[in-house]
């Protein structure tokens, strides 16, 4: 993914989303007393997310890291939002074997909205999400998918001998989750393996609606990996080839350009967690923060 304003014009379900659940756990997150919270965003794509949703939440001495794996996504959003000392953007592969110095241990919160689904070592990406927040303690909102009919069209797509050739690694654009059966107990082991003792974790199922099949096929194209591979004039009629998929899987609604719809089932990872304050020199280290959790308790 590498197309920031494409993304950043076709992102309505991903902006919903993190919305509503940034909404739902604000005053679940454990915000410093002394308002010099430090929060790092790993996959801010185009930056819109992390700027209109995340950013309103801290305070105003907090400092702001937006990170991506792709350096395009990161010169769009630091070009678009990086007005003050405050807001920076760098690129960070989150499934790294060894975390920037700078990083690591250096933050209070760290969020994730519609990236983790695109990191098949998500063990290693959860560890480095853990060791980004500091010793003395710190917490974690995640939300990415589980599973989306996009990875069924996908695979179906690829079995067409005009398309496989772009196609061959479909398998590392599905999500780590999409296969599991049960995706909600299977990260919740993660999250314990990696050190998050406390650790809430909620499969939603959801439905997403895209009016009109233009709508659908610019969503696709800010998000597919494939496109990017393949010469522009072909474009389009791979999008065409995607709807009649759609289509033959019964996830249209209505017949005329003007009242189609098409529905898009999906399942949700949501996950909040926190890191303990660990032992340094044999001397415990006393969280910062102020606010009791809520819920996870
Ligand atoms: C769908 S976008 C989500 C952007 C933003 N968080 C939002 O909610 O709109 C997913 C982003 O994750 C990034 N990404 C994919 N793999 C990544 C990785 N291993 N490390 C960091 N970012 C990654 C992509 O480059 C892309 O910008
Ligand atoms: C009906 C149907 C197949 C809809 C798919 C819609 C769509 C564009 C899904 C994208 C999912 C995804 C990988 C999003 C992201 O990473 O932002």
């Amino acid at each position: 993914m590498n197309q920031a304003s494409l993304y950043q014009h076709a992102n309505q379900v991903q902006r919903h989303d993190a919305k509503l659940i940034l909404d739902e756990f604000a005053s679940t997150m454990q915000w410093r007393s002394d308002g010099e919270d430090a929060l790092l965003d790993v996959g801010s794509g185009s930056g819109n997310v992390l700027m209109d949703f995340v950013k309103p939440l801290l305070p105003i001495r907090g400092q702001l890291v937006g990170t991506d794996i792709s350096s395009q996504m990161v010169h769009y959003a630091s070009k678009h939002y990086q007005r003050e000392e405050r807001t920076r953007f760098q690129v960070l592969d989150i499934g790294c074997e060894r975390l920037p110095d700078e990083l690591s241990g250096r933050f209070d919160h760290v969020t994730s909205f519609y990236c983790l689904h695109w990191v098949q070592n998500l063990k290693g990406a959860l560890g480095n999400i853990y060791n980004l927040l500091k010793p003395e303690g710190g917490d974690c909102l995640l939300a990415f998918l589980a599973s989306n009919p996009v990875y069924e069209v996908y695979k179906i797509l690829r079995t067409n001998e005009k398309w496989s050739t772009y196609m061959q690694d479909v398998e590392r654009f599905i999500s780590p989750l999409h296969y599991s059966s049960n995706p909600g107990e299977e990260f919740s082991q993660l999250l314990n393996d990696v050190g998050f003792v406390q650790h809430n974790v909620e499969i939603r199922n959801e439905v997403f609606v895209y009016e009109g099949v233009r709508t659908l096929k610019d969503n696709v194209k800010a998000i597919c990996p494939f496109l990017e591979r393949m010469p522009a004039d072909l474009h389009e009629q791979f999008l065409d080839d995607f709807i009649d998929i759609v289509i033959s899987m019964n996830l249209q609604q209505g017949e005329n350009n003007e009242d189609q719809k098409f529905l898009s089932p999906y399942k949700l990872v949501v996950a909040y967690a926190r890191k303990t304050p660990e032992f340094v020199n044999n001397v415990f280290l006393e969280p910062l923060h102020q606010n009791l959790v809520k819920g996870i308790n």
